[in-house]
């Protein structure tokens, strides 16, 4: 079980008054969590969009988070990313964090392993972006343009640049969302794959609730600005999709997501 495997995380503050910063008096979260986020709240134009949110991830568990459109997964994601720190509240993360997007975002004057060492700190070798791409299943694309990548390939070197941070914490917005369902389902086994051989926390973002049912440990459903709902999946890994238990999950879901089964 993935969750067996417990890194050891430094978390770190993210909040408007103190940066990524070792000396804050905020780091003294204790390090059973990969995230803790206390009273949060982010407001667009005086609208709150995230209100008084709280939410915890322990180390290595895989966390799916559904919500209707615009409820404010990718703030919330965007936030844990460091990439939005207009906030109130506490916000505390591992420091080696990495996060991957819908859109690969390669830049396209580059190949592919240099996208992958991209903002490494360091003079990272080559020989590191061959292994991350390897672990992808990109490894015969190293030298490629970006162009010339299908969707899913981009969508793996885009992992393979998240990978090589050695994150304690993935963040992952609806990254299989622009996929084809076959490399969907390829890309997702990739993750799952991934998951349980690095043993990092996984905040996954996803419209998906089979998608979310299949991957997580833990799928929590946003509304109002809160997680207003979580549901455990205590089904046993590789899942089956066939397992009647596995349909009631997907239904419990779909029901607290106020979407009619019957009309699916
Ligand atoms: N920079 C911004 N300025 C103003 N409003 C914003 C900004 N970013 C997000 N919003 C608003 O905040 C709300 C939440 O957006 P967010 O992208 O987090 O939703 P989401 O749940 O990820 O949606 P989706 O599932 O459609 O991707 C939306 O109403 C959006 O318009």
């Amino acid at each position: 079980m993935a969750t067996d495997v417990h890194r050891p995380v430094t978390p770190s503050p993210v909040s408007p008054a103190s940066p990524d910063s070792p000396d804050s008096p905020e780091t003294t979260v204790d390090a059973g969590s990969a995230v803790r986020v206390e009273g949060l709240s982010r407001s667009f134009d005086g609208r709150p969009v995230i209100d008084n949110l709280q939410l915890d991830v322990q180390p290595g568990e895989f966390v799916a988070l559904l919500g209707r459109s615009g409820c404010g997964k990718s703030t919330l994601l965007r936030i844990l990313a460091g990439l939005d720190r207009d906030i109130e509240g506490t916000v505390l993360v591992p420091r080696r964090k990495a996060v991957a997007f819908q859109a690969p975002r390669l830049m396209p004057w580059k190949r592919v392993w240099r996208n992958v060492l991209l903002g490494l700190p360091g003079k990272p070798e080559r020989g590191v972006a061959e292994r991350a791409l390897e672990e992808v299943g990109l490894g015969h694309r190293t030298d490629a343009w970006p162009k010339t990548l299908s969707g899913g390939e981009a969508q793996r070197a885009s992992l393979a640049r998240a990978l090589v941070r050695e994150p304690d914490l993935l963040l992952l917005d609806e990254p299989f969302g622009a996929l084809d369902a076959l490399t969907r389902i390829t890309a997702q086994r990739l993750v799952g794959e991934l998951w349980q051989q690095r043993g990092c926390a996984v905040l996954l973002v996803t419209h998906d609730v089979e998608e979310a049912v299949l991957l997580a440990d833990r799928v929590l459903v946003m509304d109002d600005g809160v997680i207003a709902h979580e549901t455990r999946i205590d089904l046993d890994r590789p899942r089956d999709l066939t397992d009647p238990r596995f349909a009631e999950l997907r239904a419990e879901l779909l029901n607290r997501l106020g979407v009619d089964e019957s009309s699916h």
